[in-house]
């Protein structure tokens, strides 16, 4: 009898917990999003004086109601050349990632111009970098059917390149290139990790996509 009553008791109070993973080159604003998110779930102040992530952050946050009851477990990584590397470790046991983009270095956001030998230059900012490591992502096998979240960041900045371009001339491009691959949930919001601004719109997402997704890839309980 004490353990039905202890298994009934785990059951209804234990919640379902989802790994996010923050993924985008260095300097896009991973870290300084991280923290707006703990900002916003839990009594804290975002330290929005970041340093170049050197392996991980990790944070753990409850979300309130209207959300559902779920906690969210948001893994952020170094996005140095040296260190991407890393990355993979992380795929086969995130339920979602976030690749974020500082659309003020992707020039015009459109990669058919990197196709011509004259698109290849400064005026394009990193965004055939940017290209490269998002088809990675895309590629490998154990990030089949992660819902994914493009961010395009630093939408505060007059010099940023609006959500739309980066949508049109970037991401679907990607998506529906040859190494866009499989079938996944996705979408591409804007965002700006320093003000806070779409952050929520971000997690609401998120929320509901791994919900959808928990057949595939089910949470762990906690
Ligand atoms: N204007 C503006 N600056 C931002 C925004 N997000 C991040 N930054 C700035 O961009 C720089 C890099 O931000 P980080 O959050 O450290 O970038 P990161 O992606 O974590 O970089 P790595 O750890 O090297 O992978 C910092 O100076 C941030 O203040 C934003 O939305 N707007
Ligand atoms: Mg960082």
């Amino acid at each position: 009898m004490y353990h039905l009553f202890k298994s009934i008791y785990l059951h209804a109070t234990s919640k379902e917990e989802y790994s996010i993973l923050l993924l985008g080159l260095d300097n896009a604003g991973k870290t300084t999003l991280l923290e707006q998110v703990k900002a916003a779930f839990t009594p804290s102040h975002p330290n929005l004086k970041t340093v170049p992530t050197v392996g991980q952050n990790v944070a753990t946050v409850a979300l309130p109601p209207p959300n559902p009851p779920i906690y969210l477990k948001i893994w952020d990584v170094g996005g140095q050349h040296t260190l991407r590397g890393l990355w993979q470790s992380y795929y086969s046991s995130c339920h979602a990632i976030v690749f974020v983009i500082d659309s003020t270095d992707v020039g015009t956001a459109d990669i058919a111009t990197l196709s011509t030998d004259e698109g290849r230059g400064d005026e394009h900012g990193r965004l055939d970098e940017c290209r490269l490591v998002l088809e990675s992502v895309l590629e490998n096998e154990d990030t089949i059917g992660v819902p994914i979240l493009v961010l395009a960041n630093k939408q505060d900045r007059e010099d940023c390149v609006e959500v739309v371009r980066i949508k049109e001339g970037f991401v679907r491009k990607v998506f529906e290139g040859e190494k866009g691959g499989n079938v996944r949930d996705s979408r591409v919001l804007p965002c700006s990790a320093l003000t806070g601004t779409g952050v929520q719109e971000a997690i609401e997402w998120l929320c509901t996509r791994v919900s959808w997704n928990k057949e595939s890839r089910p949470p762990v309980m906690r």
